[in-house]
């Protein structure tokens, strides 16, 4: 009786804690978890077949412990002789019989509940995570600035796994573990009481356990998986560095670092493992206390004659046992309910991100190409640098400017302007004589064709990222454009010539290449506007005659802009703007500027005396 008011007592205590933890956030959690209504809607019919299956499946499931109990009877009734012994076995074969074919149709449904639930949570994962990179898309670049890459990955893997979870094994785990409750406990009630009591008692605290343990489990897992990825981006970082390392001889540092790293990571796991290891010796303890309460009650109540059968101790035996895993589960689904909150907070935060430049139009805005920024100041707003202060100058449709100055003057960041990744401050810039934020930005942005100063390759074939330009291009536009880049030589040497695949998976390029295949992709994709960013920095000067030669043929109609440091590049330009923290100190061909003592006169004596050399 002791024990009894003790297992009470724990199962109340244990039902409180859950209740709290369960009930207090529930409104916050179902909120953050409304995200995922529409695709709930999306799948409904999926999900209401896969619903329906699942209570068809338990409810076979519930046929065979009645028929147990029913040929234990049998071999009770033939013990004491009430029927004969062809007719025992008659009985016996038909309820096995009963038995495996309602097991074989279980196990069918069980499969096709597992075909429609769980795959509804992968299709929620696949149109979760395409809808996350979808809107990482439209982000502007201060969104990436803020927020660190592996963030960005962890959300649209880790946490859309997490809400996966949520959306496929809770609702199938969930909806079987409510059936078999809703069938089989007033069921047991009706057919022992007492003895349904005593089988049930040990199950809350064996579920409460379990949502404890599931708890801990995540958090000293989320522990393992954060502790991964800083071990894999140590080693992906010595990977990627291994020739500055091989070059100082830094082997034996990197190795002592990684194996510091190791058996820290080793200690993680195995906290991780000590409560793994709770898991199943639990279940298996509170199981056995059910059954030894159903044995020890149930033959109790059958040497007292207050049931029928002996049958019916197998037939509750067998009800405890198809009850341990659901029970289990509602603690596991606790948990994973509350991490699917967690996680989809975490991505909810991201797709409430609305990108900083928008387009204020949807009507198609034609580019020509004619710029102008008047009175433009702009501070970068996460480093508060004022790269520009107060810049006018205009360009023509057409026109070829040189952009020159020191480093950090300020110089890509008009080109960046232009492009409208950054939205100023003060002043105004008009393309084609219209406020920049009035033009459509999908038309601006197709009008432009920008070589960045760390030209950009993907890992994939030369001529894939020459066409990234233009996607429907010809074989024979990519060669065409490659020549006037003056880079067409160099692939024909490669083995694969333009199906040459770059970066991790096959040969690395010079830095000059990639500038040129940079170039050849702006170029194919024709643009009105030409946004070069010191793209010919890595060539020799003779090869950067050749392409300022064909940029000049190409780029004839077409506005040009040339960020450089070299005079080399800016001074068949039609005009050229000194640049000196973030001012516009000089601007004119390069007669004029060469002609008045100054920044530029300076910089072009230099570079000619340096070349005299
Ligand atoms: N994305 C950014 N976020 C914050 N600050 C930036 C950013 N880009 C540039 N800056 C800062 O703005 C200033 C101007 O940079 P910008 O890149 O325009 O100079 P630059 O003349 O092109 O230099 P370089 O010749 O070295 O390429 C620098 O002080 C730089 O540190």
């Amino acid at each position: 009786m002791a024990f009894i008011t003790f297992v009470l007592a724990a199962n109340y205590y244990l039902c409180q804690i859950a209740f709290y933890n369960l009930s207090f956030p529930v409104s916050d959690r179902m909120k953050e978890l409304k995200h995922l209504n529409k695709y709930f809607k999306k799948y409904r019919f999926k999900l209401l077949v896969g619903i329906f299956i699942t209570i068809v499946a338990r409810v076979f499931q519930l046929v065979m412990p009645s028929y147990v109990k029913k040929s234990i009877e049998v071999v009770e009734d033939f013990i004491k002789n009430d029927i004969l012994q062809a007719e025992a076995k008659d009985l016996l074969l038909q309820y096995i019989l009963i038995i495996v074919g309602a097991a074989i149709l279980s196990g069918f449904f069980t499969f096709l509940m597992r075909q429609t639930i769980i795959n509804v949570s992968r299709y929620i994962e696949y149109d979760l995570k395409n809808e996350v990179f979808e809107h990482y898309q439209r982000l502007s670049l201060d969104f990436y600035k803020k927020n660190r890459t592996g963030d960005l990955m962890n959300r649209i893997s880790e946490d859309v796994n997490q809400v996966r979870l949520y959306g496929g094994p809770a609702i199938m785990y969930g909806i079987q573990t409510l059936t078999l409750f809703v069938c089989l406990i007033p069921l047991m009630f009706i057919k022992a009481p007492t003895l349904a009591l005593y089988a049930l008692l040990p199950l809350p605290v064996l579920s409460v356990l379990i949502y404890v343990i599931s708890k801990i489990i995540h958090h000293r897992s989320t522990i393992v998986q954060e502790f991964l990825s800083t071990l894999s981006a140590f080693t992906q970082e010595s990977f990627s560095g291994v020739s500055v390392i091989k070059a100082y001889a830094l082997e034996p540092k990197i190795n002592a670092e990684l194996k510091a790293l190791a058996n820290e990571g080793k200690d993680k796991s195995m906290n991780l493992a000590k409560v793994n290891a709770w898991f199943s010796p639990l279940m298996i303890l509170l199981i056995g206390i059910s059954n030894i309460f159903v044995i020890y009650v149930g033959g109790q109540q059958y040497i007292n004659g207050e049931i029928e059968s002996v049958g019916i101790i197998a037939e509750f035996i067998l009800y405890v046992n198809m009850l341990t895993w659901p029970v289990a589960v509602v603690g596991w689904v606790t948990s994973i309910v509350q991490r699917a909150e967690a996680s989809q907070k975490r991505i909810n935060q991201f797709l409430q991100e609305e990108p900083a430049i928008v387009s204020h139009t949807a009507k198609e805005t034609p580019i020509k190409g004619k710029i102008e920024f008047k009175n433009v100041s702009f501070t970068y707003q996460d480093t508060n640098i004022t790269a520009l202060n107060n810049i006018s100058f205009t360009i023509n449709q057409g026109e070829t400017v040189a952009i020159i100055g020191k480093t950090g003057s300020g110089k890509s960041t008009i080109l960046d302007l232009i492009a409208r990744l950054y939205d100023i401050n003060s002043g105004a810039i008009f393309i084609d004589d219209l406020p920049i934020q009035d033009l459509n930005l999908k038309n601006l942005r197709q009008a432009i064709g920008a070589v960045p100063q760390d030209a950009f390759l993907f890992s994939d074939t030369i001529k894939n990222n020459i066409k990234f330009g233009k996607e429907n291009s010809t074989d024979e536009e990519v060669v065409a454009v490659a020549k006037k880049a003056v880079v067409h030589k160099n692939i024909m040497d490669f083995t694969k010539k333009y199906d040459t695949v770059l970066g991790e998976r096959g040969i690395t390029l010079s830095g000059g290449q990639k500038q040129r295949v940079s170039i050849a992709r702006a170029l194919i994709k024709n643009p009105q506007i030409y946004l070069f960013d010191d793209c010919l920095s890595a060539v020799d000067t003779e090869t950067e005659e050749q392409i300022l030669n064909q940029l000049k043929k190409e780029s004839q109609d077409k506005t040009t802009l040339i960020v450089s440091h070299r005079v080399s590049s800016a001074k068949n330009a039609d005009k050229i703007l000194v640049l000196e923290n973030g001012k516009l100190i000089q601007q004119g061909s390069h007669d004029q500027l060469n002609s008045v003592q100054g920044y530029y006169k300076e910089l072009y004596k230099n570079q000619l005396s340096k070349k005299e050399k």
